[in-house]
């Protein structure tokens, strides 16, 4: 269980004043496997750092009891000037690892081959993508925290992140910041919609999906279906 007990957090913004991103938030996150919804700069990559204990909250604590990951993406924040293998031994020995373990399954899953040698600063961004999720696919945790999941990378890399990333939901539980209510509908069984500094949760993904269309101003048809006014605008639900 994880819980954010009177957080608060905001960010100085340049030429004076706050935003204000949780304003006093209480609340309780079961071990379910969570999305997070929210509109774009509502908070929900600071809501993840906060939960890994990357960001501190201004005020308030948050309680797990659990074991969190770091916020998994395709942005790894890997030390530049190191090689990939320098950086998969650090996180390894960080995390109290089998060092040899990690970076057999890290090397299988990226298939980075001699570039797993080389100063991260020389990958691509895909390279870079590889490292990084195979990173933390090679590290057990109960709650996997994601950001933005599989929005880069070829079709290939894609599958199989996609692959590995179910079978690791058999024994943990994932909570996952995203605009894709496809990927909210597969993977998650409930929500956390945050908005000008509140959060909701909703047992049932469907009604804060719901909620989430309604503060957007998405209209429904006689049907009750949500139609998008355009690609653009409604990007975010490119996939329904
Ligand atoms: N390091 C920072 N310094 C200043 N402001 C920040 C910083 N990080 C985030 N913010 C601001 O905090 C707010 C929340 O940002 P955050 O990235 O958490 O939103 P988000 O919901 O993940 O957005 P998106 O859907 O666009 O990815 C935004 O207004 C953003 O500009």
């Amino acid at each position: 269980m994880i819980r954010l007990i009177d957080v608060t957090k905001t960010y100085r913004m340049q030429g004076g004043g706050r935003r204000w991103v949780l304003n006093g938030v209480t609340v309780t996150l079961p071990r379910r496997n969570i999305g997070i919804l929210g509109r774009n700069g509502a908070g929900k990559s600071t809501l993840l750092r906060m939960i890994s204990g990357i960001v501190d909250p201004d005020r308030g604590r948050i309680h797990r009891d659990v074991r969190v990951s770091w916020p998994i993406g395709f942005r790894g924040s890997f030390q530049k000037q190191l090689t990939g293998l320098e950086n998969v031994r650090f996180v390894a020995r960080l995390y109290g690892m089998d060092e040899r373990e990690v970076i057999r399954k890290v090397a299988d899953f990226a298939e980075l081959g001699p570039f797993l040698l080389q100063p991260v600063r020389t990958y691509s961004s895909g390279m870079n993508a590889r490292l990084a999720f195979g990173l933390s696919m090679a590290i057990p945790f109960d709650t996997y925290l994601v950001d933005e999941l599989m929005s880069v990378g070829d079709a290939n890399f894609k599958q199989k992140s996609r692959d590995s990333f179910e079978a690791l939901l058999k024994d943990s539980r994932i909570i996952m910041a995203s605009h894709s209510m496809g990927a909210l509908r597969s993977y998650c069984d409930s929500a956390l919609l945050i908005d000008n500094g509140r959060v909701i949760f909703f047992d049932d993904l469907a009604d804060g999906i719901e909620a989430y269309f309604d503060i957007n101003g998405i209209p429904k048809d006689k049907q009750g279906r949500r139609h998008r006014r355009n690609a653009a605008e409604w990007s975010f639900d490119s996939d329904d």
